[in-house]
C-alpha cells in the first residue's frame, strides 16, 4: 500500500483479539439453512482454524460460492472490513458463509484482530486518488455492523462518501 511501516499499527491503536468457537451440529436438511449466513468480518483480519475433517467454509468469488476446504496445518486468513476501508477498497473483505452437514458436526475457531474502539479509520490514499469511504471510529462501525442485516448489505457501503 506504500505506507510507512508503522502506519497501520498506529492507526489501529491498542488492538484487541476476540475469539469465537463455532459449533455446527448435524442438520437433517442442510439445504434449507446455513451454519453461518453470508457475512463479511467487521474487524481487520481474521485467522481461522478449520475443522480438519469436515469442510463447510465457502467464499464468494466472481459471483460464485467456492469451497475453502481444510488444508493440513494451515490457517485461513480473511481480510476484514477495516483493511478494505484502510486500503480504499484495494483489498476486499470477502463475503463468506458456513454450510452444515446431514450427519457430521463441524467446529471452527476464529480469532478476530480488531482495532481499538476509539481508532479512527479512514482510507490511506497516498497518490491523491479520492477516498471512497468516510472517516469513522471503529466503535461507530461495529455498532452499525451489528444493528444491520448482516447478510444483506456490505456494511462499508453505509460509510461510502
Ligand atoms: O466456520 C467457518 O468456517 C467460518 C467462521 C466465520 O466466518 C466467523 O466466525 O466469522
Ligand atoms: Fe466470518
Amino acid at each position: 500500500m506504500g505506507l510507512d511501516e508503522d502506519y497501520i499499527e498506529k492507526v489501529l491503536g491498542d488492538q484487541g483479539q476476540h475469539m469465537a468457537v463455532n459449533y455446527y451440529p448435524p442438520c437433517p436438511e442442510p439445504e434449507l439453512t446455513y451454519g453461518l449466513p453470508r457475512h463479511t468480518d467487521p474487524n481487520t483480519i481474521t485467522i481461522l482454524l478449520q475443522d480438519q475433517q469436515v469442510a463447510g467454509l465457502q467464499v464468494l468469488h466472481n459471483g460464485k460460492w467456492v469451497a475453502v476446504n481444510p488444508y493440513p496445518n494451515a490457517f485461513v486468513v480473511n481480510i476484514g472490513d477495516q483493511i478494505q476501508a484502510l486500503s480504499n477498497g484495494n483489498y476486499t473483505s470477502v463475503w463468506h458463509r458456513a454450510t452444515v452437514n446431514t450427519d457430521r458436526e463441524r467446529i471452527s475457531v476464529a480469532s478476530f484482530l480488531c482495532p481499538a474502539n476509539d481508532a479512527i479509520i479512514c482510507p490511506a490514499v497516498k497518490d491523491g486518488s479520492p477516498a471512497k469511504y468516510k472517516k469513522f471510529s471503529y466503535d461507530e462501525y461495529y455498532k452499525t455492523f451489528w444493528s444491520g442485516n448482516l447478510d444483506k448489505e456490505h456494511c462499508l457501503e453505509l460509510f461510502k462518501k
